[in-house]
């Protein structure tokens, strides 16, 4: 069972149809709001069934109804409006954290637990230090959102498929992430050789304005890129796949980093994190990196000591 908590939420939902889509496993919606996720599950089963998918959806307003699963993906809080950084969720969501890593901690101790709430770095790592569980099985997302959106900027510009592109996005999912477009590559080429620096300037704005340019246009965040990003992680730990994709995790020295959460390839397998890749950096990006990880300390050193 893969256990979805703020599943009755735009991306939370999203996410459990993700999972049935690609037949990962069933799926246990649980959101704090009344009869929500039970509505969810149901439309889903439906979904299900028009498909011929013979997985089944759940939905539950009570936390131990998540107890068997193997996987337990937190996308409950708050998310931001027009006008607002992910940052200034902060608090309110730090909150949110701490009384679901409870639940997690009594109902699925041996659960993988995957974290999108935003500040998602931060979140990770008040998830991370609440659960107290080994860090490999606390894993956070936006890798897998930053990276391809690099992707699909760059292949408009070189009017190829974001498939054919390896893109590298590092540090924080924020205003402060580091897009490499050296560190990315297209057929063995870093991207940085194939698009003039005005096309790279552009690229890396877009992508790090994509999410504030969505909740611009349709008036709230983003979920259809996010919940197929999750999807895939837990597809890489569910079948043991050993993929490499860049996720956000606690840092015990790599890239000279301690105590902090950041955004780096990694291999997901049947463990959760088995390996963290550590990329070699020029000196120029080794400040971009520095810059991105540091704003992240900056919001980890604004929560106050219960949430870390
Ligand atoms: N990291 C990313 O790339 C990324 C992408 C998209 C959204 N987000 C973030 O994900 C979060 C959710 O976004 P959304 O658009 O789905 O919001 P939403 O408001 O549609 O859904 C959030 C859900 O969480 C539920 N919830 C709140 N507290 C809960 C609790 N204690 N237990 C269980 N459920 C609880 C709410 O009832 C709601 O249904 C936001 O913080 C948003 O910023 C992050
Ligand atoms: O922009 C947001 O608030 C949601 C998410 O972090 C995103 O990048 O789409």
């Amino acid at each position: 069972m893969i256990t979805v908590v703020g599943g009755a939420g735009r991306v939370g939902v999203t996410t459990g149809a993700m999972v049935l889509l690609r037949d990962l496993d069933d799926v246990m919606l649980i959101d704090i709001k009344p009869n929500a996720p039970q509505g969810e599950a149901l439309d889903l089963n439906h979904m299900a069934a028009v498909l011929g998918i013979s997985r089944r959806a759940y939905g539950s307003n009570d936390y131990k109804d998540m107890s068997g699963s193997d996987i337990v993906i937190v996308t409950a809080g708050f998310p931001r409006k027009a006008g607002q950084t992910r940052e200034d969720l902060l608090r309110v969501n730090a909150d949110v954290m701490k009384q679901i890593a409870e639940q997690i901690k009594e109902y699925a101790p041996n659960s993988k637990v995957l974290v999108l709430t935003n500040p998602s770095d931060a979140m990770t790592y008040v998830m991370y230090k609440k659960l107290g569980f080994p860090r490999e099985r606390v894993i956070g997302f936006s890798g897998l959102l930053d990276s391809p959106r690099l992707a699909y900027y760059a292949s408009v510009k070189l009017n190829i498929s974001p498939a054919s592109i390896q893109p590298v996005v590092l540090g924080m999912h924020g205003e402060h992430m580091f897009p490499a477009p050296r560190l990315s590559s297209v057929g063995g080429a870093p991207l940085s050789s194939l698009l003039s620096q005005k096309d790279i300037d552009e690229i890396v704005k877009q992508t790090v304005e994509a999410g504030a340019e969505i909740i611009k246009l349709r008036g709230y965040s983003s979920n259809w890129a996010p919940a197929a990003g999750l999807a895939l992680m837990a597809e890489a730990i569910k079948k043991d796949q050993r993929k490499v994709y860049i996720v956000s995790a606690y840092l015990n020295g790599e890239y000279g980093y301690k105590d902090v959460i950041a955004e780096v390839p990694a291999v997901l397998g049947r463990n959760g994190i088995e390996k963290i890749l550590e990329l070699p950096l020029t000196d120029e990006e080794r400040k971009g990196l520095d810059a991105s990880v540091n704003a992240v300390r900056d919001l980890l050193n604004a929560l106050p000591p219960e949430y870390r």
